[in-house]
């Protein structure tokens, strides 16, 4: 895996603040990495590192193998960021925003209308000013303008919230096709459910310190929460779901907790006669789940 983002050891303190603390990791090209944790956990002050706004009071950033805060322009160039609230010169049309931008980023912006499709911004919406925009439509021009020349780095401050369904799924179709062609983004949202199957990797933070990094199946090989099954059985007095570990729920449901290694004995055990059962649901922890075990985890040390 080629690095593109590399963070080592890397601190920020403000006047009497640690915004971020003996921070280590690495984001790799093709790499869709979400970025999660609490309000002031210090997500912005870590993207404001790689973006080379503010300098690490300790430890070392490096941007496709340069410091962003000191290193060549053409390195800020490869990087596409998306601020969590954009704003914009209200009387400036969504081209102009756009023209303006490339010239600030110095690259060409000859392929606008391409973007503005790929964005889905309708070709009309780019000739109006962007007060008439709704907040969907500023936030997909939001991203055009993280998009303009085909940056190799992406980084994306709570970039969903405040769009709705529709739009989010073209969002993350969008962030979808970029990693296929080698792109790395990096996400950092509060929605933990929406990010579940379109995250490669999670890493969570809190209070300046990273406390978990991993592929949803590492975290949930690492927590050892346990899986809930839930099944519906063909008759209440079926064999097995006196034992103490099956609880009644609603609508003649049983539901169990079951430690990840006891998983597949117990399905194999309560689908050993089909006839019994009418309905069969398993749910892995969530990243929800995840997110406060490792929060608990770091408050009880
Ligand atoms: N310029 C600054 N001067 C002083 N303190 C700052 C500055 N920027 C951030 N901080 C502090 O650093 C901590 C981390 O802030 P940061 O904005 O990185 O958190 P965040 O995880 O992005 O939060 P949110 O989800 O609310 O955007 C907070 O305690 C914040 O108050």
């Amino acid at each position: 895996m080629t690095a593109t983002v590399e963070l080592t050891r890397v601190s920020k303190r403000y006047a009497g603040i640690e915004a971020t603390r003996d921070m280590s990791f690495a984001l790799n090209a093709g790499e869709t990495v979400a970025l999660v944790g609490h309000n002031g956990a210090g997500k912005t002050t870590l993207i404001k590192l790689m973006l080379g706004l503010i300098r690490p009071t300790g430890g070392a950033v490096r941007v496709l193998g340069e410091d962003p805060a000191t290193g060549d322009f053409a390195v800020r160039q490869r990087l596409g960021y998306l601020p969590e609230s954009v704003s914009f010169h209200m009387t400036l049309t969504g081209r102009e925003t756009l023209a303006f931008y490339a010239r600030l980023k110095r690259v060409t912006h000859a392929a606008m209308d391409a973007l503005f499709e790929r964005v889905g911004l309708a070709p009309e919406a780019a000739d109006r000013p962007v007060r008439t925009y709704s907040k969907g439509m500023r936030q997909r021009l939001g991203l055009a303008q993280a998009l303009l020349g085909e940056p190799r780095i992406l980084l994306l401050d709570e970039p969903t919230s405040g769009l709705d369904p529709a739009l989010r799924r073209n969002f993350y179709d969008l962030i979808t096709e970029l990693s296929g062609r080698g792109t790395t983004v990096l996400l950092s949202s509060h929605a933990l459910t929406e990010l579940e199957g379109r995250a490669d990797r999670v890493i969570i933070v809190n209070r300046g310190v990273k406390i978990a990094d991993g592929t949803l199946d590492e975290l949930r090989r690492i927590a050892r929460l346990p899986t809930r099954i839930s099944i519906r059985p063909a008759n209440d007095a079926s064999p097995g779901l006196a034992d103490g570990r099956w609880n009644r729920t609603a609508q003649g449901r049983f539901e169990a907790e079951v430690a990840p290694e006891e998983k597949i004995a117990l399905l194999h055990e309560v689908t050993a006669n089909p006839a019994m059962l009418t309905d069969l649901s398993i749910a892995e922890p969530t990243l929800d789940d995840l997110y406060a075990h490792f929060l608990n985890g770091q408050a009880a040390q």
